[in-house]
């Protein structure tokens, strides 16, 4: 078997959020913005984007729980279908792409390796947000938390893209506790990134990635 073919089944599968993408501020405002809509009290940004990454629906329970505010499911539910269509009008307002995540993913793709998303932003937000970005030709596989039956920490949800890459196994490159949880219940290699929140990942920081690029070595 030769050298290319070898190196196609090599595979990375990525979060988004906090990950390739610093979305903490466009998710705050838009989660703020339905908030305020329906009379509730905002939260401050910083104390969003340490909530984020266990999926829209448990970032909405937090918030209300933060404010002691009893909520039923579909109170819930409610509230996190209206915020999720006010992120969605406009996906990329508010939201940064990391220091060399573009010129890296590009690098990766174009040595072989396949690249797959694993996030719990919902599939139809996550794939605007790539093609928003001019990375959605980048992946081979992407799930977003609505597209499989569990999401993370279900090891299911690493699994389902894994399948989807017609890999064996691959790394997967994330941002939160919430990823390494998955990943190691997966069974998958994890590697954090060294942009990721103070407090949020357990791996030491001299273990994380300082750009992309350093998976080219893995
Ligand atoms: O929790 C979210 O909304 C998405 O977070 P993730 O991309 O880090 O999985
Ligand atoms: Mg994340």
């Amino acid at each position: 078997m030769g050298q290319a073919a070898q190196s196609d089944r090599r595979a990375i599968v990525f979060d988004l959020d906090g990950t390739l993408i610093d979305s903490a501020p466009g998710i705050a405002a838009a989660v703020n913005r339905t908030f305020a809509a329906h009379g509730l009290e905002p939260t401050p940004p910083d104390l969003i984007a340490g909530l984020i990454g266990h999926g829209a629906y448990r970032l909405v329970a937090d918030l209300l729980a933060r404010q002691f505010i009893p909520a039923a499911p579909d109170d819930i539910a409610f509230l996190t279908k209206a915020y999720l269509d006010s992120y969605a009008e406009a996906p990329l307002e508010g939201t940064t792409v990391y220091p060399h995540v573009a010129e890296d993913l590009a690098a990766l793709s174009e040595a072989g390796w396949r690249l797959g998303l694993c996030t719990n932003k919902p599939q139809a937000l996550a794939v605007s947000v790539l093609e928003g970005l001019g990375f959605d030709h980048l992946f081979d596989a992407v799930r977003g938390a609505d597209a499989v039956c569990a999401r993370k920490p279900d090891p299911g949800h690493l699994h389902a893209v894994i399948a989807a890459l017609e890999v064996e196994t691959a790394i997967y490159v994330g941002d939160t506790e919430v990823d390494e949880a998955t990943a190691q219940a997966a069974g998958v290699a994890f590697r954090g990134v060294g942009w990721a929140a103070p407090g949020r990942l357990s791996a030491p920081e001299t273990a994380r990635l300082s750009r992309l690029s350093d998976l080219m070595a893995c």
